[in-house]
């Protein structure tokens, strides 16, 4: 037996409803994260259907739920007031479906709520380092070979991306969880469950703190654009009179420069003093006019607050504080939170091999507790147990699923590819979405499946396989070079390589290994993959001339700061509607910068809000090149971005996008001598910096 499969897997765990612990009430909990939940879910074994066998595919599906029907006590589909079951014609109509129901006598809350392993074999995220991206040689090849490597106890991948010994352990893992009061907390709960995160609910709930989201990133926006000036401003929506602490507790004070000095020399704060300290930071920024000490400003109190996430969470204070000005300060917190805590383990059905209620069926016989994801996806299920490896069952085996974070199923629902189009992955490997868009062309037309990394196409292409997909060619380039390889394809999907700052859950080192230097060349190069991705498209075709950008980062720099680069670059592609029906709008103002304002129309999705992995999905709808102008490169370079209500520069000219400019140079030398240091070689000296434009 492995090592996972030892611990045998425990009941979801949802989002919790977090508390006001009083400092007594801190001190009475265990520093154990699983003992100090009150409404914890109780561990209950999934129930199995032990009357029919399993089967790859189940013929009778009806029958067999029929069965499973019989056996629940229907209280979930009770609830949802719908049938159970739905005509085998009925492929997956979206509505979620309800006859597949294992475990009809538990609590929703326990079935809907994540699963403890937050496992994605098909991690699509890259978050490793900018050596990876560049390097071709580099031989880490997660998920070739045996399909072992989907196996909870042999998931190679995941120890490759996330070495536990490596990762630098975060205070959160010796206290319990939840000690701040968020945004969440005190939000209405228009939802059913009681305020927790889940599959079911996250569409409507995520509406509802869209708009509290809203009118605190104003009030945020404002508080950047004078923060001086705002001292003296209650600005938090989120703290109410019920925040405003303890009454027994000792007034707080925010420890001087000196006082900080002092215990850093000590070995630095006793965990106690660091949670108390950020729930009062968080109270006091939250009405800063009434708590705030006397002559103590608003950046000090969010100086220590910062400074105390990245000891307490296990960041380095850089990314601390770039993740922290992304929210409101309860709702950073809740973000920190949600990183803490794995997401849900989500499967996606390959309508090339199977049903989605026939693979439930055949999972649920083989002791797997599922559920459809969502209304707005009919292909994901959300597996909340199972007494087997789901990387290694005969279904999977077979290609029936692939195991997959939901958030990965979005920018394919957005690129929409139709039957017969020509399609590009520019940056696929492991192939997740390759798949998925090789099954929603119904195995026609093509997918050019490219990835710059040799090693990982190995993975792409065992999935392609296993998958049954006969439309994909798989190639290696650097998608930099794509346009001069071959273009004209109807739709391009670029999910970018990114830092991985929304997949913080699931490989806890993204905490300690980026730095801004980091975020300079990501963001850099995937400016540079944007724009070859658009001169891939043919404007002229039909039904398409679409690109969708994605990536599992959060930050602007590789989102909206791309995004907006693109408009600007190239004047014949415009922002189109995702067609995702949740998710938060994209930044249009962000800490001084003002993007275009169509970047409303891209999508951001979040931990805390979603509770999927933080992912950003842009749409763009190409059109036909206009007569060449001279381009406006001061206003490009300025800082990419334009005044709210202007239009994008007519520049007309489409820049030469090959990575071996002048502006590139600094980058490509730095990725290079990184890559010399890894292999042990002395790198060249650094040549002189020249002006930048990131
Ligand atoms: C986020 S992952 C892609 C995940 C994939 N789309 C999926 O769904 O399975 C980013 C990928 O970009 C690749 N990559 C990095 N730099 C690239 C480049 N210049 N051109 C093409 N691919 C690149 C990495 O090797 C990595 O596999």
């Amino acid at each position: 037996m492995g090592r996972r499969s030892k611990n045998k897997q425990a009941a979801p765990e949802p989002l919790e409803k977090k508390v006001w612990p009083t400092p007594k009430k801190l001190g009475k909990r265990k520093a154990d994260s699983d003992s100090d939940s009150d409404d914890k879910p109780s561990t209950r074994p999934t129930k199995k259907i032990k009357d029919s066998k399993p089967k790859a595919h189940a013929p009778d599906s009806k029958a067999v739920i029929d069965k499973a029907k019989a056996k629940d006590k229907g209280k979930s589909a009770a609830k949802k007031g719908k049938a159970l079951a739905k005509p085998a014609s009925d492929n997956d109509s979206g509505d979620g479906w309800e006859d597949v129901n294992s475990d009809g006598d538990m609590d929703k809350d326990e079935r809907l709520a994540p699963f403890r392993y937050g496992i994605d074999d098909d991690l699509e995220g890259f978050t490793g380092n900018l050596d990876e991206i560049m390097d071709d040689d580099n031989d880490d090849d997660p998920l070739a070979g045996t399909v072992q490597k989907f196996d909870f106890d042999t998931d190679q991948e995941e120890d490759e991306i996330q070495p536990v010994s490596k990762r630098k352990k975060s205070k959160q893992s010796e206290r319990p969880l939840k000690i701040i009061p968020t945004g969440s907390d005190t939000s209405d709960d228009s939802d059913d469950e009681g305020g927790r995160v889940t599959m079911a609910n996250m569409e409507a709930r995520s509406r509802a703190l869209d708009a509290k989201a809203a009118a605190e990133a104003e009030l945020d926006d404002e508080e950047f654009q004078g923060a001086a000036a705002s001292d003296d401003e209650d600005e938090d929506l989120n703290m109410d009179e019920e925040g405003d602490g303890d009454a027994d507790a000792e007034p707080f004070h925010l420890p001087t420069a000196a006082e900080r000095e002092a215990e850093k020399q000590k070995g630095g704060p006793d965990l106690m003093v660091v949670q108390r300290r950020m729930r009062e930071c968080v109270r006091v920024l939250g009405r800063f006019k009434r708590l705030a000490e006397k002559n103590r400003s608003r950046s000090e109190y969010t100086e220590q607050l910062i400074a105390d996430i990245a000891s307490y969470y296990g960041y380095n204070e850089f990314l601390a504080e770039k993740l922290f000005q992304l929210f409101p300060v309860a709702e950073a917190i809740e973000f920190f939170e949600a990183n803490e805590v794995p997401r849900p383990v989500t499967i996606r059905t390959n309508t090339l091999k199977a049903r989605r209620r026939d693979l439930a069926q055949a999972l649920v016989n083989r002791g797997v507790n599922l559920e459809p994801i969502g209304k707005w996806t009919n292909v994901g299920l959300q597996v909340f147990e199972s007494s087997v490896p789901i990387g290694a069952t005969p279904e999977y085996l077979a290609g029936h699923y692939m195991l997959q974070a939901a958030s990965s199923f979005l920018p394919v629902i957005a690129l929409s590819p139709q039957p017969d189009e020509r399609v590009l992955d520019m940056a696929s490997a492991p192939g997740g979405k390759t798949t998925h868009m090789a099954a929603l062309l119904q195995n026609t037309g093509v997918v050019f499946a490219n990835d710059t990394n040799k090693a990982r196409t190995k993975s792409l292409t065992a999935n392609v396989h296993r998958l049954g997909c006969k439309n994909v060619v798989v190639c290696s380039y650097d998608g930099r070079e794509f346009p001069k390889v071959m273009g004209g394809f109807d739709r391009v999907l670029l999910d970018a390589p990114c830092s991985g700052t929304g997949v913080i859950s699931k490989d806890q080192s993204v905490k300690v290994n980026k730095s801004e230097r980091d975020f300079t060349l990501l963001s850099h190069l995937q400016k540079q993959l944007i724009l070859c991705a658009i001169d891939s498209v043919n404007p002229d075709s039909k039904a398409g001339g679409y690109i969708v950008y994605s990536t599992c980062s959060v930050t602007v720099d590789e989102n909206e700061s791309v995004v907006d680069y693109a408009l600007r670059k190239r004047p014949n592609v415009k922002l189109v509607d995702t067609g995702l029906s949740f998710g938060r709008e994209g930044y249009t103002k962000y800490r001084g910068k003002t993007f275009h304002p169509s970047i409303g129309l891209t999508r951001r999705f979040y931990p805390h809000v979603h509770n999927m992995d933080g992912f950003y999905v842009a749409k763009f709808k190409v059109e036909k090149r206009s007569k060449a102008t001279k381009v406006d490169e001061a206003a490009v370079h300025s800082n990419f971005t334009v005044p709210l209500g202007e239009e994008a520069p007519a520049e007309k000219v489409q820049e030469d996008v090959g990575f071996d400019s002048e502006e590139d140079r600094p980058y490509l030398e730095e990725a290079k001598r990184r890559r010399m240091k890894s292999k042990g070689l002395r790198p060249p000296p650094r040549s002189k910096p020249t002006s930048t434009t990131v």
